[in-house]
């Protein structure tokens, strides 16, 4: 049995991720390949808890202790969710990976990212840490992406991150250029139509001949 492949699709909120990794789990289904949905935070019980506790805002915490949330949020869903699915064959597309912390812990809030990157060896793996194929979702001006969060509505409760200022958000947007750069991960522009995203992604999954080795 060959194993599955493991695909992630990062970006700010608000860039398209969840519509992007969607309608790749389509493309993926109806070319055979079986395919599954995770989002980063959650994806089993304990770390969909997690992820009540860290996105709300009501709740102070240290920019450590949000790393260290985070941290178990993932080591519990690669070892119990995404490791066993990759090992049965299944394909695994996940929205955010560890790069979520260093955009949003490091580049946000400060973190040392050398710490984030030790911390990350420790509780996942090398396989984590450098996903087969893999994009970022960007925007080029910070309001296109907030016009963009409005425009899903109103939170039920303030959200960590989403209500934080214009100047961590610039700062996270910018960390992601730098992400994209460093890991060599193609940064694509999010404020194209759905469908120009979708086959930018199709076209650089064929190209990578991933696909052919399925
Ligand atoms: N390329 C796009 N153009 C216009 N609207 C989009 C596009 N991609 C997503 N959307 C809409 O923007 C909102 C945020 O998209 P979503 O996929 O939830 O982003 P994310 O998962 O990155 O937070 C949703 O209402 C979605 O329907
Ligand atoms: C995975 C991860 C997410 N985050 C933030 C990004 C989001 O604001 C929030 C996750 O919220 P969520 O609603 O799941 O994200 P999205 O809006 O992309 O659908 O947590 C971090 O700060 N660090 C991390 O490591």
């Amino acid at each position: 049995m060959k194993a599955g492949r493991y695909i992630v699709i990062e970006g700010q909120d608000g860039t398209g991720k969840t519509t992007q990794a969607d309608l790749l789990a389509t493309y993926l289904h109806s070319r055979g390949i079986d395919t599954i949905h995770i989002k980063e935070p959650g994806g089993s019980p304990v770390a969909e808890a997690i992820r009540g506790v860290i996105l709300d805002a009501t709740l102070p915490r240290t920019p450590m202790t949000n790393t260290l949330l985070f941290t178990a949020n993932r080591h519990e869903l690669w070892h119990a969710v995404i490791r066993p699915a990759l090992k049965r064959g299944t394909w695994v597309i996940c929205t955010r990976n560890y790069w979520s912390t260093l955009a949003f812990q490091g580049y946000g809030e400060g973190m040392d990212l050398s710490i984030i990157s030790a911390i990350t060896a420790t509780f996942t793996d090398k396989q984590y840490m450098s996903p087969d194929f893999s994009v970022v979702l960007a925007f080029d001006d910070i309001a296109a992406r907030q016009k963009r969060i409005a425009s899903r509505g109103k939170l039920a409760k303030p959200d960590t991150f989403e209500s934080k200022t214009t100047d961590f958000q610039t700062r996270v947007q910018g960390g992601y250029r730098q992400i994209a750069k460093e890991f060599e991960i193609p940064l694509l522009d999010a404020s194209r139509s759905i469908e120009a995203i979708h086959s930018d992604i199709v076209g650089r999954l064929e190209k990578s001949q991933l696909l052919a080795s399925s």
